[in-house]
């Protein structure tokens, strides 16, 4: 059964016109590993910490610029939204298609709230905490071309003609801003399409990033922005003592004009300085060791990177449940074509790099978790190969190969194919990475002798469901199995409630 809302009635939930108060028993464990009488042993003691949260309830109006907004998935998801917004219908050679936000977990997901006379029951993932309504999102950005979203949005040949027809007087007037365009960090291949850059130096090109922050934000009136990355995979910076591994050396070779600070690391030195979050959806190490400081010393939100569309989402699944099933991943092959301007962006080998990067890391923690089916640094093998190839557009192909060992010697391989428009996976998945951001720093919490509240740590591990390779804060382990990265993220959101995590024991009927 499904129900569209509910509320908490409960001694630790108080609702007021502001805020929802909650105090909540973290149930946890402290390890003590000692010897004992000439031999070490691990004792685990339950623990149990008090926490109090206090969500703000008035929902913002809300910006959000993209940067890279005429690319595929830009526009992608603003015309996704203006048709969900304006309530658009098209027909297709099937049947008569209306707009929807499938695929994004806050807007088209579900959460058990409990059972009632035996029947389970489910409501909106969004209605656990107030959150923005995407309809309401007012769209900005920048882009090194400046070709008109409508046309953008032709170029990207990912919807249907019927619907591009209706959207476009929506589009057409949309220019994106000039954006800060560096060809030392794309492939060659995309020099073509930058005719519309922001010229001087990069601390210039900083300051012309925070002018246009503020001028969007003052002409559209929104209450509070969020910045997101949807460029061009660029390749990695070089991280370097004395460049970009503190805060004062990376600050000094903004000065100093240094060549080796890439668009993407200058438009989140612009946000951070503005405590504007900025998430980063592409796979490169805009997040340099200067920047992630300054975002900590300044409080300011960062989270990424690269969205965690296909492919690398099923593999979060499927080697979790191998692994998890003690059986064991030896061999991982991983292909995939696709003929979009980010399939000719990555055919370059520097831009590759980083995209194998961030698909590569995806299984450790899974195969680091069963020390009875791996040796200490053991690892199956990985192999992650993209094609470009023009004719099939946005229409990604991924092909995989999972081979595991299974009882008594045998051998099992699975073999995948899925064909999939790659951006329409991605504009839900930026949706929730926006809404989501909005909402967390809406979110205040304290542990039990903390005496203030904080807000959570601005490197937004929160957000690790969305992204490939999850950033998170200094010595924090990363988490990249899809189940435990949901359950974090909706336990978090209960908690804020007065709710337990949701444990599936089901007692009631045992
Ligand atoms: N679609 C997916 O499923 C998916 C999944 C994970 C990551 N990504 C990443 O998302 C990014 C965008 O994908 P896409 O398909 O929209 O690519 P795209 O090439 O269609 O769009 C990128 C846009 O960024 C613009 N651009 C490049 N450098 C810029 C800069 N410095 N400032 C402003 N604009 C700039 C380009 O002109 C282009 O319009 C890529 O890096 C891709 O790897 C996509
Ligand atoms: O999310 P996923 O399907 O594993 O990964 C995808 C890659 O396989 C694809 O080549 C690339 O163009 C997309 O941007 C995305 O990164």
């Amino acid at each position: 059964m499904f129900i569209e809302n509910f509320k908490v009635d409960s001694p630790n939930v108080e609702y007021t016109d502001h805020e929802i108060h909650s105090v909540y028993d973290y149930q946890t464990t402290e390890l003590v590993h000692e010897n004992r009488n000439g031999a070490y042993q691990w004792t685990v003691k339950p623990k149990s910490v008090k926490y109090e949260f206090k969500t703000h309830t008035c929902v913002p109006k809300l910006g959000v610029m993209l940067v890279g907004w005429g690319g595929n998935n830009g526009s992608t998801l603003t015309g996704g939204v203006i048709a969900n917004r304006e309530g658009i219908s098209w027909a297709t050679k099937d049947k008569v298609q209306q707009a929807n936000y499938f695929g994004s977990l806050t807007q088209a997901s579900t959460i058990r709230v409990g059972s009632y006379n035996g029947e389970e029951i489910y409501a909106p993932f969004k209605s656990l905490l107030p959150m923005v309504n995407p309809d309401d999102v007012v769209f900005g950005g920048w882009d090194i071309s400046n070709m008109n979203l409508a046309d953008a949005m032709a170029r990207a040949k990912v919807f249907d003609i019927d619907l591009q027809k209706q959207l476009r007087p929506y589009m057409e007037h949309i220019v994106p801003l000039p954006g800060i365009y560096d060809p030392d960090f794309i492939a060659a291949n995309q020099g073509d399409r930058a005719n519309n850059v922001i010229k001087g130096s990069k601390k210039e090109q900083v300051q012309q990033i925070i002018k246009d922050m503020r001028e969007f934000k003052e002409k559209n009136k929104v209450d509070k922005l969020v910045v997101l990355w949807t460029a061009n995979t660029e390749r990695y910076s070089k991280v370097v003592v004395g460049l970009n591994d503190t805060i004062e050396n990376l600050m000094a070779s903004l000065e100093k004009n240094e060549s080796e600070i890439s668009p993407s690391t200058l438009y989140g030195i612009a946000c951070v300085l503005e405590n504007i979050p900025f998430i980063n959806g592409s796979p490169q190490n805009t997040f340099v060791p200067g920047l992630i400081d300054l975002a900590i010393q300044r409080n300011s939100l960062i989270g990424g990177d690269d969205f965690k569309s296909g492919q690398t989402k099923m593999k979060s699944v499927l080697v979790d449940f191998l692994v998890g099933a003690g059986i064991k991943p030896t061999s991982i092959v991983s292909y995939n074509h696709l003929g979009n301007n980010d399939g000719m962006n990555l055919s370059a080998p520097q831009t590759f790099r980083s995209k194998e990067i961030s698909k590569s890391n995806v299984v450790d923690d899974m195969v680091a978790s069963n020390a009875i089916l791996y040796e200490p640094g053991e690892h199956p093998d990985h192999v992650v190969v993209i094609k470009y190839v023009p004719y099939v557009g946005d229409s990604k192909r991924a092909m995989d190969e999972y081979t595991s060992e299974i009882f008594m010697g045998g051998k099992s391989t699975i073999v995948l194919h899925n064909t999939c428009e790659d951006s329409l996976l991605a504009a839900p998945i930026i949706l929730d990475l926006v809404l989501l951001a909005e909402l967390s720093t809406r979110i205040q919490l304290k542990a039990e002798g903390e005496g203030k509240y904080h807000s959570f740590h601005p490197v937004a591990t929160i957000l690790s469901y969305l992204t490939k390779a999850p950033l998170v804060p200094p010595g924090t382990p990363v988490v990249n199995a899809l189940a435990k990265q949901r359950a974090m993220l909706e336990n978090i959101m209960r908690a804020c409630v007065g709710l337990a995590p949701e444990n599936n024991m089901i007692l009631e009927y045992k």
